[in-house]
Protein backbone atom coordinates (compact mmCIF):
# COMPACT_ATOMS: atom_id res chain seq x y z
CA UNK A 1 0.00 0.00 0.00
CA UNK A 2 1.56 3.66 -0.69
CA UNK A 3 1.82 5.55 2.18
CA UNK A 4 -0.05 8.81 3.03
CA UNK A 5 -0.10 10.70 -0.10
CA UNK A 6 0.16 14.78 -0.26
CA UNK A 7 -2.52 16.53 -1.32
CA UNK A 8 -0.81 19.15 -3.11
CA UNK A 9 -0.40 17.96 -6.67
CA UNK A 10 -3.35 15.82 -8.40
CA UNK A 11 -2.27 12.37 -9.28
CA UNK A 12 1.19 11.82 -10.38
CA UNK A 13 1.08 8.06 -10.92
CA UNK A 14 2.33 7.79 -14.31
CA UNK A 15 4.40 10.93 -15.19
CA UNK A 16 6.30 10.54 -18.51
CA UNK A 17 9.06 12.17 -20.19
CA UNK A 18 9.14 13.63 -23.61
CA UNK A 19 12.47 14.64 -25.40
CA UNK A 20 11.18 18.07 -27.15
CA UNK A 21 12.92 17.32 -30.05
CA UNK A 22 10.99 14.04 -30.75
CA UNK A 23 8.23 15.08 -32.83
CA UNK A 24 6.86 11.61 -33.25
CA UNK A 25 6.84 11.09 -29.47
CA UNK A 26 4.93 14.69 -28.98
CA UNK A 27 1.90 13.64 -31.60
CA UNK A 28 1.67 10.45 -29.73
CA UNK A 29 0.89 11.88 -26.43
CA UNK A 30 -2.66 12.64 -27.69
CA UNK A 31 -3.28 8.72 -27.41
CA UNK A 32 -1.95 8.35 -24.75
CA UNK A 33 -3.33 9.30 -20.78
CA UNK A 34 -0.36 9.56 -18.33
CA UNK A 35 -1.38 11.92 -15.48
CA UNK A 36 1.26 13.59 -16.11
CA UNK A 37 4.05 15.04 -18.71
CA UNK A 38 7.37 16.24 -18.72
CA UNK A 39 8.54 17.94 -21.97
CA UNK A 40 12.12 18.19 -21.79
CA UNK A 41 14.39 20.56 -22.94
CA UNK A 42 17.12 18.91 -20.65
CA UNK A 43 19.11 15.94 -20.65
CA UNK A 44 17.08 14.20 -23.54
CA UNK A 45 18.17 16.90 -26.34
CA UNK A 46 21.29 17.46 -27.73
CA UNK A 47 23.66 20.34 -26.99
CA UNK A 48 23.30 21.63 -30.38
CA UNK A 49 19.67 21.26 -30.66
CA UNK A 50 18.46 23.39 -27.45
CA UNK A 51 17.03 26.22 -29.78
CA UNK A 52 14.87 23.84 -32.07
CA UNK A 53 13.52 22.01 -29.20
CA UNK A 54 12.25 25.53 -27.79
CA UNK A 55 10.81 25.77 -30.96
CA UNK A 56 9.21 22.59 -31.50
CA UNK A 57 7.70 22.89 -27.57
CA UNK A 58 5.90 26.49 -28.48
CA UNK A 59 4.53 25.06 -31.46
CA UNK A 60 3.43 22.12 -29.35
CA UNK A 61 1.79 24.43 -26.90
CA UNK A 62 0.26 26.26 -29.46
CA UNK A 63 -1.49 24.05 -31.18
CA UNK A 64 -2.17 21.64 -28.00
CA UNK A 65 -3.54 24.63 -25.82
CA UNK A 66 -4.42 22.08 -23.61
CA UNK A 67 -4.33 18.59 -22.74
CA UNK A 68 -6.03 16.24 -19.98
CA UNK A 69 -2.64 15.97 -18.03
CA UNK A 70 -0.72 17.51 -15.69
CA UNK A 71 1.83 19.64 -17.80
CA UNK A 72 5.75 20.26 -16.67
CA UNK A 73 8.55 21.31 -18.82
CA UNK A 74 12.03 20.40 -17.51
CA UNK A 75 14.29 23.49 -18.39
CA UNK A 76 18.31 23.08 -18.09
CA UNK A 77 19.71 24.48 -15.26
CA UNK A 78 19.85 28.17 -14.73
CA UNK A 79 23.35 28.76 -14.32
CA UNK A 80 23.87 27.09 -17.11
CA UNK A 81 24.13 28.91 -21.14
CA UNK A 82 20.77 27.71 -21.56
CA UNK A 83 18.73 27.98 -18.95
CA UNK A 84 17.34 31.36 -19.17
CA UNK A 85 16.13 31.20 -22.38
CA UNK A 86 14.41 27.50 -21.87
CA UNK A 87 12.76 29.34 -18.92
CA UNK A 88 11.17 32.33 -21.17
CA UNK A 89 10.45 29.18 -23.43
CA UNK A 90 8.98 27.11 -20.89
CA UNK A 91 6.77 30.16 -19.65
CA UNK A 92 5.06 30.66 -23.03
CA UNK A 93 4.02 27.57 -23.09
CA UNK A 94 1.62 28.16 -19.72
CA UNK A 95 2.54 24.50 -18.32
CA UNK A 96 1.81 23.79 -14.78
CA UNK A 97 5.01 23.66 -13.83
CA UNK A 98 8.82 24.16 -14.55
CA UNK A 99 10.85 21.41 -13.50
CA UNK A 100 14.72 22.58 -12.55
CA UNK A 101 17.29 19.82 -12.59
CA UNK A 102 19.92 19.74 -10.87
CA UNK A 103 18.90 20.97 -7.88
CA UNK A 104 21.66 21.83 -5.71
CA UNK A 105 20.25 24.75 -2.77
CA UNK A 106 17.57 26.47 -2.13
CA UNK A 107 19.10 29.43 -4.06
CA UNK A 108 18.40 27.73 -7.31
CA UNK A 109 14.84 27.27 -6.28
CA UNK A 110 14.34 31.03 -5.13
CA UNK A 111 16.54 32.16 -8.34
CA UNK A 112 13.94 30.87 -10.62
CA UNK A 113 10.91 31.71 -8.36
CA UNK A 114 12.06 35.32 -8.52
CA UNK A 115 12.95 35.11 -12.11
CA UNK A 116 9.24 34.06 -12.89
CA UNK A 117 7.43 36.65 -10.39
CA UNK A 118 8.99 39.52 -13.00
CA UNK A 119 7.28 38.12 -15.47
CA UNK A 120 3.71 39.21 -15.89
CA UNK A 121 2.16 36.06 -17.01
CA UNK A 122 3.90 33.61 -14.88
CA UNK A 123 1.48 33.90 -12.29
CA UNK A 124 0.18 30.62 -11.65
CA UNK A 125 3.43 28.49 -11.96
CA UNK A 126 5.06 26.02 -9.61
CA UNK A 127 8.40 24.62 -9.74
CA UNK A 128 9.37 20.92 -9.37
CA UNK A 129 12.94 20.34 -8.27
CA UNK A 130 15.04 17.66 -9.42
CA UNK A 131 17.14 16.11 -6.47
CA UNK A 132 19.81 13.91 -8.47
CA UNK A 133 23.56 15.27 -7.21
CA UNK A 134 25.61 14.37 -4.06
CA UNK A 135 25.19 18.60 -3.10
CA UNK A 136 20.96 18.22 -3.69
CA UNK A 137 21.50 15.55 -1.66
CA UNK A 138 23.17 16.98 1.11
CA UNK A 139 21.19 20.08 1.09
CA UNK A 140 17.73 18.09 0.55
CA UNK A 141 15.96 19.01 4.07
CA UNK A 142 16.57 22.97 3.41
CA UNK A 143 15.20 23.19 -0.07
CA UNK A 144 12.05 20.88 1.09
CA UNK A 145 11.79 23.03 3.67
CA UNK A 146 10.90 25.75 0.71
CA UNK A 147 7.46 23.80 0.17
CA UNK A 148 6.50 25.93 2.94
CA UNK A 149 6.96 29.39 1.76
CA UNK A 150 4.49 29.94 -1.14
CA UNK A 151 6.77 32.56 -2.65
CA UNK A 152 8.91 30.12 -3.62
CA UNK A 153 6.25 28.31 -5.80
CA UNK A 154 8.02 24.96 -5.00
CA UNK A 155 5.37 21.80 -5.32
CA UNK A 156 7.62 18.71 -5.92
CA UNK A 157 10.42 16.70 -5.78
CA UNK A 158 11.69 14.14 -8.62
CA UNK A 159 14.12 11.61 -7.84
CA UNK A 160 16.93 11.70 -10.35
CA UNK A 161 18.37 8.35 -10.07
CA UNK A 162 20.52 8.16 -13.29
CA UNK A 163 22.63 11.02 -12.30
CA UNK A 164 22.70 10.57 -8.70
CA UNK A 165 24.51 7.01 -9.39
CA UNK A 166 26.69 8.31 -12.15
CA UNK A 167 27.52 11.33 -9.80
CA UNK A 168 28.17 9.59 -6.64
CA UNK A 169 29.73 5.88 -7.96
CA UNK A 170 27.20 3.90 -6.04
CA UNK A 171 26.41 0.94 -7.97
CA UNK A 172 22.40 0.39 -7.56
CA UNK A 173 22.61 -2.96 -6.44
CA UNK A 174 19.90 -5.38 -6.28
CA UNK A 175 16.25 -4.06 -6.29
CA UNK A 176 18.21 -0.68 -6.27
CA UNK A 177 19.55 -1.79 -2.19
CA UNK A 178 22.39 1.10 -2.43
CA UNK A 179 20.18 3.62 -3.12
CA UNK A 180 16.88 2.89 -1.08
CA UNK A 181 17.98 5.26 1.96
CA UNK A 182 18.68 8.42 -0.30
CA UNK A 183 15.10 7.49 -2.03
CA UNK A 184 13.56 7.35 1.70
CA UNK A 185 15.46 10.61 2.54
CA UNK A 186 13.07 12.17 -0.58
CA UNK A 187 10.23 11.30 0.98
CA UNK A 188 10.85 12.35 4.26
CA UNK A 189 12.09 15.38 3.21
CA UNK A 190 8.97 16.12 0.52
CA UNK A 191 5.88 15.33 3.29
CA UNK A 192 8.66 17.48 5.67
CA UNK A 193 7.92 20.75 2.89
CA UNK A 194 4.27 19.31 2.10
CA UNK A 195 5.59 18.25 -1.67
CA UNK A 196 4.42 15.55 -3.97
CA UNK A 197 7.60 13.35 -4.58
CA UNK A 198 8.21 11.27 -7.84
CA UNK A 199 10.38 7.81 -8.47
CA UNK A 200 13.34 8.33 -10.75
CA UNK A 201 12.73 6.70 -13.94
CA UNK A 202 13.31 2.51 -15.35
CA UNK A 203 15.52 2.35 -17.51
CA UNK A 204 14.69 -1.14 -18.95
CA UNK A 205 11.77 -0.48 -21.37
CA UNK A 206 11.54 -4.25 -22.28
CA UNK A 207 11.45 -5.40 -18.95
CA UNK A 208 8.07 -5.17 -17.47
CA UNK A 209 8.33 -7.39 -14.71
CA UNK A 210 11.37 -5.47 -13.20
CA UNK A 211 9.74 -2.07 -14.09
CA UNK A 212 6.44 -3.48 -12.01
CA UNK A 213 8.43 -4.80 -9.08
CA UNK A 214 10.70 -1.21 -8.82
CA UNK A 215 7.38 0.96 -9.13
CA UNK A 216 5.40 -1.58 -6.11
CA UNK A 217 8.89 -0.71 -4.44
CA UNK A 218 8.59 3.22 -5.12
CA UNK A 219 5.17 3.19 -3.79
CA UNK A 220 6.03 1.02 -0.89
CA UNK A 221 8.32 3.82 0.15
CA UNK A 222 5.89 6.20 -0.03
CA UNK A 223 6.06 8.02 -3.35
CA UNK A 224 2.87 9.62 -4.88
CA UNK A 225 4.30 8.63 -8.98
CA UNK A 226 7.15 7.22 -10.94
CA UNK A 227 8.63 9.31 -14.06
CA UNK A 228 8.44 7.25 -16.84
CA UNK A 229 10.43 7.09 -20.36
CA UNK A 230 7.86 5.17 -22.75
CA UNK A 231 4.07 4.81 -23.17
CA UNK A 232 4.67 1.26 -22.54
CA UNK A 233 5.47 1.89 -18.57
CA UNK A 234 2.33 3.65 -18.23
CA UNK A 235 -0.32 1.26 -17.09
CA UNK A 236 2.28 -0.63 -14.34
CA UNK A 237 2.93 2.73 -13.17
CA UNK A 238 -0.76 3.45 -12.70
CA UNK A 239 -1.27 0.01 -11.19
CA UNK A 240 0.84 0.44 -8.41
CA UNK A 241 -0.14 3.30 -6.71
CA UNK A 242 -3.60 2.82 -7.14
CA UNK A 243 -5.29 1.16 -3.89
CA UNK A 244 -6.62 -2.39 -4.62
CA UNK A 245 -10.11 -3.30 -3.97
CA UNK A 246 -8.72 -4.65 -0.68
CA UNK A 247 -7.30 -1.54 0.51
CA UNK A 248 -10.47 0.84 -0.25
CA UNK A 249 -12.54 -2.26 1.44
CA UNK A 250 -10.17 -1.75 4.17
CA UNK A 251 -9.87 1.99 4.43
CA UNK A 252 -14.14 1.60 4.04
CA UNK A 253 -14.02 -0.08 7.28
CA UNK A 254 -11.99 1.82 9.00
CA UNK A 255 -14.11 5.29 8.11
CA UNK A 256 -17.32 3.71 9.01
CA UNK A 257 -16.50 2.00 12.19
CA UNK A 258 -15.48 5.78 13.47
CA UNK A 259 -19.12 6.78 12.16
CA UNK A 260 -20.56 4.24 13.67
CA UNK A 261 -22.72 5.81 17.19
CA UNK A 262 -21.40 3.64 19.36
CA UNK A 263 -17.72 4.56 18.71
CA UNK A 264 -18.93 8.29 18.93
CA UNK A 265 -16.38 10.65 21.20
CA UNK A 266 -13.87 7.82 21.14
CA UNK A 267 -10.30 8.05 19.97
CA UNK A 268 -8.93 4.65 19.94
CA UNK A 269 -10.81 1.49 18.58
CA UNK A 270 -10.92 -1.62 17.47
CA UNK A 271 -11.31 -2.96 13.66
CA UNK A 272 -11.23 -6.61 12.92
CA UNK A 273 -8.75 -7.08 16.45
CA UNK A 274 -6.42 -4.22 15.01
CA UNK A 275 -5.68 -1.11 17.14
CA UNK A 276 -7.05 1.71 14.87
CA UNK A 277 -7.06 5.46 16.00
CA UNK A 278 -7.86 8.93 14.12
CA UNK A 279 -4.71 8.72 12.22
CA UNK A 280 -5.21 5.65 10.80
CA UNK A 281 -9.20 6.85 9.68
CA UNK A 282 -6.95 10.27 7.86
CA UNK A 283 -4.69 7.46 5.85
CA UNK A 284 -8.37 5.98 5.06
CA UNK A 285 -9.77 9.31 4.35
CA UNK A 286 -7.06 9.96 1.62
CA UNK A 287 -6.42 6.80 0.42
CA UNK A 288 -10.27 6.66 -0.81
CA UNK A 289 -9.99 9.94 -1.90
CA UNK A 290 -6.99 8.84 -4.09
CA UNK A 291 -8.97 5.74 -5.30
CA UNK A 292 -11.67 8.29 -6.59
CA UNK A 293 -9.53 10.61 -7.71
CA UNK A 294 -8.03 7.80 -9.86
CA UNK A 295 -11.64 6.24 -10.88
CA UNK A 296 -12.88 10.01 -11.78
CA UNK A 297 -9.30 10.76 -14.24
CA UNK A 298 -10.35 6.88 -15.87
CA UNK A 299 -13.80 7.62 -16.69
CA UNK A 300 -12.80 10.60 -18.15
CA UNK A 301 -10.21 8.22 -20.35
CA UNK A 302 -13.34 6.58 -21.43
C1 LIG B 1 13.99 5.65 -25.40
C2 LIG B 1 13.31 6.19 -26.63
C3 LIG B 1 14.32 6.97 -27.47
C4 LIG B 1 12.78 5.02 -27.47
O1 LIG B 1 12.03 5.56 -28.54
P1 LIG B 1 11.56 4.68 -29.76
O2 LIG B 1 12.75 3.93 -30.33
O3 LIG B 1 10.78 5.55 -30.72
O4 LIG B 1 10.60 3.62 -29.05
P2 LIG B 1 9.43 2.79 -29.64
O5 LIG B 1 9.63 2.48 -31.08
O6 LIG B 1 9.25 1.62 -28.74
O7 LIG B 1 8.18 3.73 -29.46
C5 LIG B 1 6.87 3.29 -29.73
C6 LIG B 1 5.96 4.48 -29.95
O8 LIG B 1 5.91 5.26 -28.75
C7 LIG B 1 6.40 6.58 -29.01
N1 LIG B 1 7.20 6.99 -27.84
C8 LIG B 1 8.36 6.51 -27.41
N2 LIG B 1 8.77 7.12 -26.30
C9 LIG B 1 7.82 8.05 -26.04
C10 LIG B 1 7.66 9.01 -25.00
N3 LIG B 1 8.59 9.16 -24.04
N4 LIG B 1 6.56 9.75 -25.01
C11 LIG B 1 5.61 9.65 -25.99
N5 LIG B 1 5.71 8.75 -26.99
C12 LIG B 1 6.82 7.98 -27.01
C13 LIG B 1 7.23 6.47 -30.26
O9 LIG B 1 7.30 7.71 -30.90
C14 LIG B 1 6.45 5.43 -31.03
O10 LIG B 1 5.33 6.09 -31.58
P3 LIG B 1 4.57 5.53 -32.90
O11 LIG B 1 5.65 5.10 -33.84
O12 LIG B 1 3.78 6.69 -33.39
O13 LIG B 1 3.72 4.40 -32.42
C15 LIG B 1 12.09 7.08 -26.24
O14 LIG B 1 11.19 6.26 -25.56
C16 LIG B 1 12.44 8.30 -25.44
O15 LIG B 1 13.02 9.25 -25.98
N6 LIG B 1 12.03 8.35 -24.19
C17 LIG B 1 12.19 9.51 -23.31
C18 LIG B 1 13.65 9.77 -22.99
C19 LIG B 1 13.80 10.98 -22.11
O16 LIG B 1 12.99 11.87 -22.10
N7 LIG B 1 14.89 11.01 -21.33
C20 LIG B 1 15.15 12.08 -20.41
C21 LIG B 1 14.41 11.90 -19.15
S1 LIG B 1 15.04 10.64 -18.13
C22 LIG B 1 16.11 11.49 -17.08
O17 LIG B 1 16.82 12.32 -17.56
C23 LIG B 1 15.96 11.19 -15.65
C24 LIG B 1 16.80 11.96 -14.65
O18 LIG B 1 17.23 13.22 -15.01
C25 LIG B 1 17.91 11.14 -14.09
O19 LIG B 1 19.00 11.64 -13.90
O20 LIG B 1 17.64 9.98 -13.75
MG1 LIG C 1 19.15 13.75 -14.58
Amino acid sequence: MQADSSDAEPSLSATLFVPATNERALEKLATLSPDAVIYDLEDAVAPDRKGEARERLRDHFRVHRTAPFHRVVRINPLRGPHGTEDMLAAVACLPDAILLPKVEQPSDILTLAEALSSISNAAAFRIWAMIETPRGMMNLSAVAELGRAPAARLSALVAGTNDLVAMSGMAPGPDRANIIPFLAQMVMAARAGGLSVLDGVFNDIANGDGLSSECGQAAALGFDGKTLIHPAQIEAARAAFTPSGQEQDRARQIVDAFADPVNSGKAVIKVDGQMVEHLHRDAALRLLRRAYRRESASQGDK
